[in-house]
């Protein structure tokens, strides 16, 4: 199953790219980013099996192993693509956020969409890593 992160922004050479890129070089499944700007742009085709996944701060809160499980019943279930949207400055709005099949909340505080991207990527690896029984991912 592609893992498709589609970021509002553009990350470039910074210390958030840098974080993306240490976690995402560890990914096991196959990966994709689409940039698209703050505002406009064209979000890529949702084809059938496309599973969306909008990260947004008043979603669900989910322990990592409840993320890896909801992953693993995709990809069991034929999905192709699980599609990971960030918004921009202003977030998404309810017609947005109705459209999803799960929303994704990282805590109630907001995080800057940059370094959303950079949690979300370890969150990716830290799944697959736990789907992978490696031992990354420990629990107390
Ligand atoms: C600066 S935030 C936007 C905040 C804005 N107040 C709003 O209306 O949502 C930019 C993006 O980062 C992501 N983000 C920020 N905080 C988050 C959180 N706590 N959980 C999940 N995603 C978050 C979301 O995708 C959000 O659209």
């Amino acid at each position: 199953m592609l893992l498709h992160i589609v970021a509002r922004g553009r990350i470039g050479r910074s210390p958030e790219a840098e974080l993306v890129e240490r976690y995402v070089k560890r990914l096991s499944w196959p990966y994709k980013l689409t940039e698209l700007p703050d505002t406009g742009g064209k979000m890529p085709a949702v084809e059938h099996g496309c599973r969306i996944v909008m990260l947004d701060e008043t979603g669900q809160v989910l322990p990592s192993r409840d993320f890896a499980a909801t992953l693993e019943k995709w990809r069991d279930s034929a999905v192709r693509e699980a599609r990971f949207l960030i918004g921009a400055a202003d977030g998404f709005d309810d017609a947005q956020r109705a459209s999803a099949d799960l929303l994704l909340s990282f805590g109630r505080a907001t995080w800057p969409h940059l370094l959303a991207r950079a949690m979300l990527a370890e969150q990716l690896y830290r799944a697959t890593s736990i789907l992978a029984n490696h031992p990354y991912h420990r629990e107390g």
